[in-house]
């Protein structure tokens, strides 16, 4: 009986409360779609009264409206969404900004640009219109100088950014349209990344990480400066691209996220030039390690881990370094107290390096046969790259970088003489920079070439050695 009398009641409490939030829903969802048409048509400055107008019409309804607070920092830490967001909305700026930041430091090229507080913007994202807002509050806090024990008031900055949207959306802005944030962020950072060039010590440079000294690495060559077989230049290209790409498969296989080149050929055929040309394609600073000045392999171990991934660790002349396998083979504790050829075989291979991603390591030597076999041995250097004399392929890019010309009557004899002769890039480049004329510059490196080949005597001797020299490539 009792339910039977208070069921009539009930149904119709509930149905008075369905049709009220039916109305309320239809309410908000027309203000949604007056806040999109405001956004759209009315100048911004004027969208927060229109919308504030118009959603007071219908009294105080619950807001259709959800507010994410991104604040710059989570307690001590600095908070990642909101350095993404920051660096995510400044390619975002719209024309409606009024006020926007700009800072440069000394060896930065370009400005940064960031949105002042205050400031709003629209982003739409897959048929969502966000709204974003920067916010900024200064508070008065007690600091105390315990040099002088006087206590002293500083003004802090909070810093925030705002994000609202229809509450609707709520699912899909904190599974994609933040994640989407946070990716194209770590892009844009990836873009302005200035290369940088690390070595032991502080040698004047304006940034110091551990044992590391740095400086920026402003060298200018690239993939499309560099004279070398066309062939090994695109294959090399591609193992970097497949390389950076395959974070999960290196995980998959068990394997360090590491590469290792050899880079082997006479001085001047372009083995740093190719390593700066790596590190400016890939962006990936660059760290030179001087085994000459290490005496252990802990101390190699410790410089190693001190190195950030997403870098290239490059020993050069690592013939010169021949000697570790003596100290090792003398029978001095073989272990840390020394360096050895072991200690830094331990460390290709991944055991030391574990700790560490997105690691290449590059060796450059000018006589691959002094090498070690243990350094050759398959699997070891993923790729050895062999740097020639100059070919006459070689000779028209280096033609076209110095003197910008692509045909010219004296190609031909410089070509035939490029193939008799064994010039180095760094010799023919040497030539092309004497005169801005390309006659001169052109006429110049004939004469050099001849002269080249008469001190020779036998043009036969220079081929022979070059053909010794590439039977050294795989
Ligand atoms: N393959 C090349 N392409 C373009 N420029 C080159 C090339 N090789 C050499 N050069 C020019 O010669 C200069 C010296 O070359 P680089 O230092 O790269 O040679 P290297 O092989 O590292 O010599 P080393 O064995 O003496 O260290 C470079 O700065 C560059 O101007
Ligand atoms: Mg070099």
């Amino acid at each position: 009986m009792f339910s039977l009398t208070s069921m009539p009641s009930t149904t119709s409490v509930l149905s008075t409360y369905t049709t009220f939030a039916a109305a309320a829903m239809l309410i908000r969802t027309v203000i949604n779609e007056v806040q999109t048409i405001v956004s759209q048509f009315i100048p911004q400055k004027y969208q927060e009264k229109v919308i504030a107008k118009f959603s007071g019409l219908f009294g105080n309804l619950p807001s259709s409206q959800m507010t994410l607070i991104i604040d710059e920092r989570n307690g001590l830490s600095i908070n990642e969404i909101y350095q993404a967001s920051e660096l995510y909305l400044s390619t975002r700026i719209t024309p409606s900004i009024d006020q926007l930041k700009v800072s440069k430091t000394p060896r930065q090229n370009n400005f940064s640009v960031t949105i002042n507080k205050g400031e709003k913007l629209i982003d739409e994202f897959e048929g969502m219109q966000l709204r974003w807002e920067f916010y900024c509050t200064e508070t008065k806090q007690a600091t105390m100088d315990y040099e002088s024990y006087c206590s002293s008031t500083e003004v802090v900055e909070h810093k925030s950014i705002q994000l609202s949207f229809p509450k609707k959306y709520r699912e899909n802005v904190l599974g994609t349209y933040l994640p989407y944030v946070v990716e194209r962020s770590k892009a844009i950072a990836e873009e302005n990344k200035v290369v940088r060039l690390y070595a032991l010590g502080s040698f004047g440079g304006d940034c110091t990480v551990g044992p590391w000294g740095s400086v920026v690495f402003d060298h200018p060559s690239t993939f499309d400066t560099l004279a070398m077989d066309p062939t090994l230049k695109n294959e090399l290209i591609d193992d970097l691209d497949r390389f950076v790409k395959r974070k999960e498969f290196y995980g998959r296989v068990g394997k360090p996220w590491k590469r290792g080149y050899l880079l082997y050929g006479p001085p001047g055929t372009g083995k740093s030039s190719l390593i700066a040309a790596m590190a400016n394609y890939l962006k990936f600073d660059i760290y030179d390690l001087e085994l000459t000045y290490l005496h252990s392999n802990s101390e190699l171990r410790r410089l190693l881990v001190s190195t950030a991934n997403r870098s290239i660790i490059v020993i050069e002349d690592i013939d010169c370094s021949i000697e570790l396998k003596d100290r090792q083979v003398r029978g001095a504790n073989p272990n840390d107290s020394q360096l050895t050829l072991s200690g830094l075989l331990n460390f290709i291979d991944g055991l030391w390096s574990s700790c560490g991603d997105e690691r290449i390591i590059v060796f450059t030597t000018n006589y691959k046969d002094k090498l070690d076999p243990a350094l050759l041995r398959p699997g070891r250097m993923d790729m050895h790259i062999h740097m020639s004399y100059c070919t006459p392929c070689g000779f028209r890019i280096l033609a076209y970088n110095y003197l910008r010309v692509k045909t010219h009557h004296l190609f031909n004899e410089i070509e035939e003489f490029i193939t008799e002769v064994n010039a180095t890039p760094a010799e023919v480049a040497e030539q092309l920079m004497k005169s801005e004329e390309t006659n001169v510059a052109l006429g110049g490196l004939v004469a050099f070439l001849k002269k080249k080949k008469e001190m020779n005597c036998n043009g036969e001797a220079n081929v022979q050695e070059r053909k010794e020299d590439d039977e050294q490539e795989e």
